[in-house]
């Protein structure tokens, strides 16, 4: 979609170009029946300029116009009392010392379980969610019924959407955000770079941009990556770890993501935490992953390409499960210090912080392979190729020491418990049948 095409304010009519005021100049010459015509016209742009008032925006783009905006910000309407009821009413507090957290990519993966948590133990949640098409929407939709359920309403907008993000901040005083919504997948920054570089930095930056000039400032928890490790051979990786080498583009997109936190906590004063998630599994995850795309097509009967290292060398990841991941956010939301600045400047030196999360026990993907096999009861029509060179690194491997000494990070759940639970959500959800074709 073009932005340019799309009017800042569409509710705003150009009233100079209204028929009446072109044609006033010849009223002489236009019939009764002519000029009652034209007045129906001229009311009628009235009253629905009035309808559309200031508060009962569309979206509003503030970004040039690219391929980047393959995910071009949408114009659903938001605003108005109806709407700001909503936003108010699903980001209440309805606990003692409880925090209100807006949740960016609420209709994500890691987004969805992160804001049901949040909403189990009484915090204010507010959701916001593009609904962009990397994957299938119907599984953002699903999951989006699932939060109305507990009474979470995410706003669908962009984080680009300055105007709108600006605005929830003006309704809602959020303690806290938790940044989840970007471009997430490895290999596909082949494919859409624009995509990383619009979501992961330049969203990245217009979010941040509203937090420091917000009143509070809220303190943020980000998804970074584990991918920024990159080519990196010493193992368990640890924070402490050079991240110089990134083997993708999406890492480097959240490598910078890490630079850029630092220069707004160092400039603005504001409290930022970023996340290395190592390859997050479990029900209602992505369709992009290998996990899930491999359920999917064992069950139909499909190849999987299985990736394996140079010299037959082994591909293992630390796959960690959505609900240990969970309790890593809450536990970094929770020990979130306060920003320091007001009215966009710092009065104090803020937290900054980056954490692992993981699992600790890296997997072969051909071990994963065998665990779905035993689950699913079906073999699975294994080809073994070599690791394309898109991004891909042979292996992660989290060091979560830190995180466990600053909230008590200690995920519980190993491969095989926690891909049951996932083959039983998939099962449930999509059937065991070999006809789905999501
Ligand atoms: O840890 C992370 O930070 C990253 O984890 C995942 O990235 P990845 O680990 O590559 O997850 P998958 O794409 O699900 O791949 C899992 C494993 O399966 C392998 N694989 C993938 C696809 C395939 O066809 N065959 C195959 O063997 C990959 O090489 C990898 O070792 C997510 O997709 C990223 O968004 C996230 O940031």
């Amino acid at each position: 979609m073009n932005m340019n095409n799309i009017p800042s304010t569409p509710g705003k009519f150009k009233m100079e170009k209204s028929p009446f005021i072109y044609n006033r100049f010849r009223l002489h010459y236009l019939s009764l029946a002519k000029l009652t015509f034209w007045s129906f016209i001229f009311m009628g742009l009235i009253v629905m300029f009035f309808f559309k008032s200031p508060t009962t925006q569309t979206s509003s783009n503030s970004m040039p116009s690219s391929d980047l905006s393959r995910r071009s910000l949408k114009t659903n309407s938001w605003g108005g009392p109806g709407w700001e009821k909503r936003v108010k009413s699903s980001a209440k507090i309805r606990s003692q010392n409880g925090i209100s957290v807006l949740v960016t990519g609420a209709a994500g993966f890691v987004g969805t379980h992160v804001s049901a948590a949040l909403k189990r133990r009484g915090d204010g949640v507010l959701g916001l969610d593009n609904f962009n098409n990397y994957y299938d929407p119907a599984l953002k939709r699903a999951r989006q019924a699932l939060l109305e359920r507990s009474g979470i309403y995410i706003v669908e907008g962009d984080i680009n959407d300055v105007e709108l993000v600006k605005k929830l901040f003006e309704v809602v005083r959020f303690s806290h955000v938790m940044h989840l919504a970007a471009q997430a997948g490895v290999r596909y920054a082949m494919e859409n770079p624009g995509s990383y570089v619009h979501s992961n930095i330049a969203g990245f930056v217009n979010l941040l941009e509203v937090c420091k000039s917000a009143n509070p400032q809220p303190a943020i928890v980000w998804a970074s990556s584990s991918s920024v490790y990159g080519l990196n051979t010493k193992i368990p990786f640890s924070e402490k770890d050079r991240t110089d080498q990134p083997a993708s583009l999406y890492a480097a997109t959240k490598k910078a993501g890490e630079e850029i936190a630092h220069t707004y906590n160092h400039i603005y004063g504001l409290s930022l935490t970023g996340l290395r998630f190592f390859t997050v599994y479990g029900p209602w995850g992505r369709p992009d992953m290998a996990y899930f795309f491999f359920t999917k097509d064992i069950l139909k009967g499909k190849s999987i390409h299985i990736f394996e290292g140079a010299n037959h060398g082994t591909v293992a990841r630390d796959f960690t499960y959505i609900d240990d991941i969970v309790k890593g956010c809450l536990g970094a939301l929770d020990t979130a210090e306060k920003s320091t600045g007001s009215g966009g400047k710092k009065k104090g030196n803020a937290q900054l912080r980056v954490f692992n999360l993981g699992n600790t026990s890296p997997v072969p993907v051909s071990d994963l392979v065998s665990i779905l096999e035993r689950l699913l009861k079906v073999k699975a029509n294994r080809r073994v190729m070599k690791l394309p060179r898109n991004g891909d690194v042979p292996f992660t491997h989290a060091n979560i020491s830190y995180a466990q000494r600053e909230f008590g990070y200690k995920p519980t759940t190993d491969l095989q418990t926690g891909l049951k639970k996932f083959v039983r959500w998939y099962v449930s959800y999509y059937g065991s049948g070999k006809k789905n074709d999501h």
